[in-house]
């Protein structure tokens, strides 16, 4: 699904309302008629305190009410923080409309935050419309009492547009933020949403349409998607019934060192379990017979070995394997030592698509030009201290500016990239950025990102391009992790339990 910034979303309210005659009040009450919808949803929503402020957002909050109104066995206090003569003209015709109606309406000066705790603590139910996309500023004064008074109360918050404090565009909190349960947001993700801080404060997010003429919102350009289920069904690699196990690919999986055999392991069969054909782990002679013993339906291939890494001899043997297969995948628990790092330029050099993880990583740091000139489809998977080790940028600047970073490394060099955090982005080298809100803290764990290299591999085999085995990598591993956690709980699943989450990932993205 697009995503769009605050601006394009100001733009499409805009040409909604010049190009197609669309009055302003009608988006707003088309806006109202979502949110309460989903209230009349929520049973326990019996004693409804809307705050409302002095913009749009806070219309929309009053045009809530209006419609509460006319409900039975709901009892709606409105808040405003704002003195109804500077309301927006929309709000404005909302706040004369429920003043008829007989709703109780409460302006918030100074001294009244006590009544407000009162009706907050009394409340099942609190709608946020203090701030939307309009906010310019750092929250201050009464507003930021009021937020922390939303914050204390125990009833379930429910922000309109997006929770009050939040920058959309960046996801930066300005001053404090409401902590929502829910935020229902209009038109299209906004991009600051599904970033770090804001989705901490957002709860779940759920998208409405208000109305917008659909030819407005297909025409409007975004860099930004997210990495969600309709779209992943149409990338699902097709089976054929009259096929072949070299139908769906070779994958020549290197990787591996003394006292790291789990993670090749972990990725060489992650690449199978999600449909690659054949898959053969190449790893150093003295982890041979234990990769032997572990591996089943997984391929291995001794290679020359120096003190438990891959010597530079290995590359004989690899030189003519690489040519047999159909990607490369290179890195899990492979070490940094010189015969690693001659491994992989001789990856660098193929012609063959390939997956580059963990140490494999790091040690390209001198060879960004060969990564450059690669002709085949590469993608990388670096977690913020591989690209920072990648880049010589430090894991704080990542993590303050993933996006800007990222895309800068992915059209620098040509090559599809994935930032694994907890907001998991891959980036095209066109520079479009897809963006990952599904996964949990259980899979902050060694073995994890094994898991996610094998079935972007695997996927990457199976004919995909190299975006769409990124994207739906991440999609079926992230929700792999999800199922998992919600039967071992996020402290108590091991990476390996992944493998059974993905047939779940499979069988729900199917449709069984
Ligand atoms: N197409 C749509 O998505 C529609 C959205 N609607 C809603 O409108 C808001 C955006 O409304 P806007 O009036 O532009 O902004 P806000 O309500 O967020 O507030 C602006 C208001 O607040 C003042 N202000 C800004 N920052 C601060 C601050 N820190 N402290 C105090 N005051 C501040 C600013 O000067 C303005 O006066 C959108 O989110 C939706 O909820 C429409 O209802 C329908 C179409
Ligand atoms: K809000």
């Amino acid at each position: 699904m697009k995503v769009l910034v605050p601006q394009q979303i100001r733009e499409l309210d805009k040409r909604a309302i010049e190009e197609y005659a669309i009055p302003s009040v009608l988006l707003m009450e088309h806006a109202a008629l979502c949110v309460v919808e989903r209230i009349k949803a929520l049973d326990f929503a019996k004693r409804i305190v809307i705050v409302c402020g002095p913009g749009n957002n806070g219309g929309d909050g009053l045009a809530i009410a209006r419609l509460l109104a006319g409900l039975e066995n709901r009892r709606v206090d409105v808040f405003l923080v704002a003195s109804p003569d500077k309301l927006s003209a929309d709000g404005k015709i909302y706040y004369e409309i429920i003043k008829k109606l007989g709703v109780h309406i409460i302006s918030l000066n100074e001294g009244a935050e006590v009544l407000l705790e009162e009706y907050l603590n009394k409340a099942t139910l609190i709608i946020d419309a203090l701030f939307g996309t309009g906010l310019t500023r750092p929250i201050e004064g009464k507003y930021r009492k009021v937020i922390e008074k939303i914050n204390e109360a125990d009833a379930y918050v429910m922000s309109v547009d997006c929770p009050s404090g939040i920058e959309t565009e960046e996801g930066k909190v300005l001053g404090t933020a409401v902590f929502a349960n829910e935020t229902i947001t209009f038109v299209a993700p906004k991009l600051g949403l599904l970033l770090y801080p804001a989705f901490e404060y957002t709860g779940e997010v759920r998208v409405v349409d208000i109305g917008i003429p659909k030819a407005l919102l297909e025409e409007i350009k975004s860099p930004y998607w997210h990495i969600d289920r309709l779209e992943m069904r149409k990338y699902l690699p097709k089976r054929y019934s009259r096929s072949n196990k070299g139908t769906y690919g070779r994958v020549l999986a290197i990787g591996g060192q003394m006292g790291m055999s789990g993670a090749i392991v972990l990725a060489s069969q992650a690449a199978l379990k999600v449909g690659a054909g054949l898959v053969t782990a190449a790893v150093p002679n003295s982890i041979h017979q234990v990769i032997e013993c572990k591996l089943t339906e997984v391929m291995s291939l001794p290679l020359a070995d120096k003190e438990g890494q891959l010597s530079e001899e290995a590359i004989q043997v690899l030189k003519p394997l690489i040519q047999k297969q159909d990607i490369v995948l290179i890195g899990p628990g492979m070490g940094r030592g010189t015969g690693a790092e001659k491994v992989v330029f001789q990856v660098l050099i193929s012609d063959k698509p390939c997956v580059i993880d963990a140490d494999a990583l790091v040690l390209l740091k001198n060879k960004l030009e060969l990564l450059k000139n690669r002709k085949a489809p590469t993608i990388l998977t670096p977690h913020p201290g591989e690209l920072a080790a990648l880049t010589g940028l430090t894991i704080q600047e990542i993590v303050d500016n993933p996006i800007k970073i990222t895309k800068d490394f992915a059209s620098r060099y040509h090559v599809t990239m994935v930032l694994k955090t907890e907001r998991t982005l891959v980036v095209e080298p066109t520079g479009n950025v897809y963006i990952n809100t599904r996964g949990n803290s259980g899979m902050a764990k060694g073995g994890s990102g094994d898991v996610l290299s094998g079935v972007i591999a695997g996927l990457l085999a199976q004919g995909l391009l190299a975006s769409a085995s990124a994207q739906l990598g991440v999609y079926l591993h992230s929700y792999a992790g999800d199922r998992v956690a919600e039967r071992k709980t996020t402290y108590a699943f091991l990476p390996t339990d992944l493998f059974e989450g993905i047939e779940q990932a499979f069988k729900e993205l199917i449709g069984y």
